[in-house]
């Protein structure tokens, strides 16, 4: 076999079942060894960001790698933003980018694509990925890319591969995979008692459940834990989606001062509050109504446990739920927990569309026609998205870039085969939804609801006197037909009843729904999350 064929065999074996990308000329070589090795289905787009939002989505909804691969300099540094993003929220996309062969660095020339110097992208990139290497030696290639591919599953966070483009076709034996790191299995016995001690003395205890459960794809697990456990469950606004079809306890979303009451109260009340694979970050926990005392909880995240003062080291999330499930005593009682409540029953009458109508619509729609995966962007689209029904959802809730959602959606529906709903605003859609052109050749037909208000919402809840967030309206339902879909404008609850079962019942072209809402509205969770910032971010607040 050849570099390219290893190191293509090595990503297949480690989980990814597809290549986003873009070529270039450092990439053309390992682009038609891809096309010619029939190794991992190849999906081309328009725009390197949007290539990297398709691979992030496609590694978060497989709970496993993905890859994205580009050219030297132009692609690789146009695709920083969405990597930032996957190593932020925690999603193991593999960079491969091509680069200047051994012999063209040593002409003295400046290289085309070359920023500053030829080792200039291998350290931006080093900020943003857990692990990297650079092939430029087939005898050690395999072992760069066990090492790079073991980081990048073990650590859940993006990897940097770069490939010369005078390598990719060098004689090279196979990849022999990593096996995962000892586990001390005292330290995770010491660390799994304490934890179940704390909860058997603990009063109130609940669990979190963020997004390092579904990377390690661990529902099912953590969903029996719970039930043995006997206490209820939550998950953090990233975590949002987590167990949707596990049978769980599951009481909602923690959205602090944004969110529903009760939930809130079960979580800043608790007194042994179990977080599993959270990020203890400022959209989880910035509008919580009482500062959570974490040195209370117990936090298992990025291979450590941390109870108060002290933390167990290398303890893989995986090992402490399967000793968790293997040591815990089994519930002595069910929590009684009201389900939560989902907005149903959109009046389809001719009142304008305000975001919360939208959450109603598609709610009434999934219980019509089945459970759709969900992509959202940011804006208060991913805030009406905590408004549907709980099921599969990726969005940007702690990165929070824009430009994800349309993308993201393509990443889905590529990594499943399932139809997705995409959710994005007026803003957002300018960025990234022009990939949707690129439905036709590979048979995607996503259903995309356009959120146009016509501004930079919610940039103007924080900031309302600045004009430069208004934005001007563009047709984004006549652009549809241009762009190989159908695109239909709505303007009142009865259209966009009326769209939304058009779009369910047309499938093979993308359906564009570009529904009107006037300016200032918001979603109930969006200005409830809004209020709270502000309210908590007042001087004296705290
Ligand atoms: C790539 C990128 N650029 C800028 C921002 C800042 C930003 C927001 C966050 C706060 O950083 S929300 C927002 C406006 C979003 O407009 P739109 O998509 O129309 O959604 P909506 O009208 O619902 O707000 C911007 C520009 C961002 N998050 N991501
Ligand atoms: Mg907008």
């Amino acid at each position: 076999m050849n570099l390219s064929q290893v190191l293509l065999s090595a990503l297949k074996a480690h989980g990814a079942r597809e290549v986003f990308g873009i070529p270039g000329d450092f990439a053309l070589p390992f682009f038609r060894e891809i096309e010619n090795a029939g190794i991992l289905p190849l999906y081309t787009l328009s725009h390197e960001p949007g290539v990297g939002f398709a691979a992030d989505a496609s590694a978060r909804i497989r709970s496993t790698l993905s890859v994205a691969a580009v050219t030297y300099g132009a692609g690789a540094l146009n695709m920083v933003n969405p990597v930032a993003g996957a190593y932020a929220e925690k999603s193991p996309v593999v960079v491969i980018s091509g680069a200047p062969g051994k012999g063209e660095a040593s002409t003295g020339l400046l290289l085309h694509h070359q920023a500053k110097t030829l080792d200039s992208q291998f350290a931006i990139y080093q900020e943003i990925t857990c692990d990297q290497a650079r092939l430029t030696d087939a005898r050690t290639a395999p072992a760069e890319i066990a090492r790079v591919l073991a980081s990048c599953l073990r650590e859940s966070r993006p990897v940097y591969i770069e490939l010369p483009r005078d390598m990719v076709a060098e004689p090279c034996e196979p990849v022999v995979a990593l096996g995962a790191p000892a586990v001390d299995p005292a330290a995770l016995d010491a660390c799994t008692d304490e934890i179940l001690a704390r909860l058997a003395a603990a009063e109130r205890p609940v669990l979190m459940v963020g997004v390092e459960v579904r990377r390690f794809d661990l529902e099912a697990q953590v969903a029996a834990l719970a039930r043995q456990l006997g206490i209820p469950v939550v998950t953090s606004i990233l975590g949002r989606g987590l167990l949707a079809g596990h049978d769980a306890p599951l009481a909602g979303t923690y959205l602090g001062v944004a969110g529903d009451e009760a939930v809130t109260a079960l979580v800043e009340d608790s007194d042994a509050l179990l977080m599993l694979g959270v990020l203890v970050s400022d959209t989880n926990f910035g509008v919580s109504a009482r500062q959570i005392d974490l040195r209370k909880a117990i936090h298992a995240c990025d291979g450590e446990v941390t109870l108060g003062y002290h933390t167990y080291a290398h303890l893989p999330l995986g090992q402490v739920v399967r000793r968790l499930l293997e040591r815990a005593p089994a519930a002595r009682q069910m929590p009684t927990l009201a389900p939560p409540s989902y907005p149903h029953g959109m009046v389809a009458d001719d009142a304008p569309i305000v975001p919360g109508d939208i959450a109603r619509g598609i709610n009434d729609l999934m219980a019509r026609h089945g459970v759709m995966p969900i992509a959202a962007d940011m804006g208060d689209c991913m805030f009406t998205a905590m408004e549907i029904a709980h099921q599969a959802l990726v969005a940007p809730g702690y990165y929070a870039t824009m430009g994800f959602g349309v993308p993201a959606g393509l990443g889905l529906q590529a990594a499943t085969g399932e139809r997705p709903l995409i959710l994005v605003g007026d803003g957002a859609f300018q960025m990234t939804g022009w990939e949707l052109g690129n439905c036709c050749r590979f048979g995607w037909d996503p259903i995309v609801l356009v959120f146009n208000n016509r501004s930079w919402e919610m940039l103007r809840t924080f900031q309302p006197e600045s004009s430069f967030n208004d934005l001007s309206a563009w047709d984004f339902a006549g652009m549809a037909a241009g762009l190989g879909g159908d695109g239909v404008r709505v303007d009142t609850r009865a259209e966009l009843a009326a769209a939304l079962e058009q779009a369910v019942a047309t499938r093979g072209r993308f359906q564009l729904i570009d529904v009107t809402i006037p300016r200032g509205e918001l979603s109930p969770t969006l200005k409830r999350f809004v209020a709270g910032v502000k309210r908590l971010s007042a001087p004296g607040a705290r």
